[in-house]
């Protein structure tokens, strides 16, 4: 086998949430075997520990990656999430280290959408509640409060990637839909879009929430919102925990105000499947709880292994950052017979000018070159021939503002 740069077997991937085996094969399809696989998460002083010799980080919703993490990651190279949310990493901590971070955005989108569609039917019929009497031994049979989702009204609180497919199984039901999202959205088959929550949450006999978390979002349904809902109307979260004030929510359940709800995500959600689920919603039996298992689905965490493990393998043997959440966006052709530099630095003037004397003083030619930056770091890549690649690389570590450089071949 032709010799690379990469001595593959000393590039430590951190595996932590019980990643798919997929992406564990995928990576050591990519040759890449060195892999520490961890079905929990970590705490923060044991990621701090961990993270240090790790060059990937494998993760999903409940691992933090915060700055102090960060701060520890001495030879960190990327992460990847291996899920949608990326509310659990400082992006820009992870940014000014130079390091992109990667997520699968649609993977699991189907499988949310089709969990939102049981939850409306179940609610719909009171089943959990029927269910809960059932395991009682009680015998609940009566059609009062049991309806059918033909033409009722479905309210989808952000139209993104499961929003707009939720929109679709919903209509081919009979459903009605309507949507709210800060951005004008091109509604799919007959949905609507409203021009406020409020709107919205008056108008609909169910509300789905499909947003991010975000400074925005952050207790977006509370009290208020929630007395805009009409009586008898059922509310679902498969978003993220933050989005509803839970304390709120289980008020209006108290109060037989709305007449269900459904909830994946929660502010505080145990660390590993050992530890108790607390939350004042247990004592509700016309409340669905689930335990963040919207994305849960063989089918999605096989999809979100290959997706992601790909990503990460791309970023390391190729340079490439296409589809990065945080990062300069470059897409990379591969590079036979050149040597690929790969130079991140602090967005600040003068560093291309620097780079560009460094290698005319010094006889390098650039056969290619590749540029994006944006308003923290440029990522430039530059490909060339094999005799002036130490060099080169030695000049590039010299160059003021950089953060990263590493060569491959
Ligand atoms: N329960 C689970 O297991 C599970 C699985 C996958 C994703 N999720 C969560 O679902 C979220 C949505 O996923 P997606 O793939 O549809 O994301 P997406 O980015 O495709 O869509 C999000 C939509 O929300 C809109 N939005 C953002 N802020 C808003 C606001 N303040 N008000 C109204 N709309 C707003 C955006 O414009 C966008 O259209 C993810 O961010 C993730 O947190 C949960
Ligand atoms: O962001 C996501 O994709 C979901 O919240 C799923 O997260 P999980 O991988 O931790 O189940």
């Amino acid at each position: 086998m032709k010799p690379t740069s990469l001595d593959k077997s000393k590039i430590r991937f951190l595996l932590l949430e019980g990643v798919h085996q997929s992406a564990i094969d995928s990576l050591n399809a990519a040759g890449y075997t060195n892999i520490e696989y961890l079905k929990t998460s970590l705490s923060e002083d044991e990621l701090i520990e961990k993270i240090k010799d790790a060059h990937f980080v494998g993760i999903r919703s409940r691992t933090q990656l915060n700055e102090k993490v960060f701060a520890s990651a001495r030879k960190l190279l990327a992460v990847g999430c291996f899920c949608i949310g990326t509310n659990q990493v400082d992006l820009n901590a992870a940014l000014v280290k130079g390091v992109p971070v990667f997520n699968a955005p649609y993977s699991n989108t189907r499988s949310v959408a089709e969990l939102v569609i049981g939850q409306i039917i179940l609610l719909l019929r009171g089943i959990p509640q029927k269910n809960a009497a059932a395991h009682r031994g009680e015998w609940q049979k009566h059609a009062k409060g049991s309806f059918e989702t033909r033409g009722k009204k479905l309210g989808i609180v952000g139209y993104g990637n499961i929003g707009s497919q939720l929109s679709v199984l919903a209509e081919s039901m009979g459903m009605k839909v309507y949507l709210y999202d800060i951005i004008t959205k091109l509604p799919l088959g007959n949905a609507i879009q409203v021009g406020s929550l409020k709107e919205l949450m008056e108008t609909c006999d169910i509300i789905s929430l499909h947003v991010p978390e975000t400074a925005q979002t952050a207790n977006m349904i509370g009290a208020t919102e929630i007395s805009w809902m009409k009586q008898g109307s059922i509310l679902i979260n498969a978003s993220r925990g933050t989005v509803v004030d839970i304390d709120a929510l289980a008020d209006s359940l108290e109060r037989n105000q709305i007449a269900g709800a459904a909830i994946d995500v929660f502010p505080v959600e145990p660390r590993s499947n050992d530890d108790e689920f607390i939350s004042p919603l247990r004592k509700y039996d016309n409340c669905i709880l689930t335990p963040h298992i919207g994305g849960s689905t063989m089918e999605a965490q096989e999809n979100i292994g290959l997706e992601v493990a790909e990503k990460l393998t791309r970023y390391c043997d190729n340079g490439s950052t296409q589809a990065s959440v945080n990062f300069p966006e470059v897409a990379l052709p591969s590079h036979p017979n050149m040597h690929r530099l790969l130079h991140i630095h602090e967005n600040v003037p003068g560093v291309l000018s620097q780079i560009n004397s460094l290698f005319s003083d010094n006889g390098i030619n650039i056969r290619s070159q590749y540029l994006q930056t944006n308003d923290k770091i440029g990522y430039v890549v530059m490909d060339i021939d094999e005799e002036h690649s130490d060099i080169a690389l030695d000049k590039l570590n010299s160059v003021d503002g950089t953060i990263k450089c590493r060569v491959l071949w």
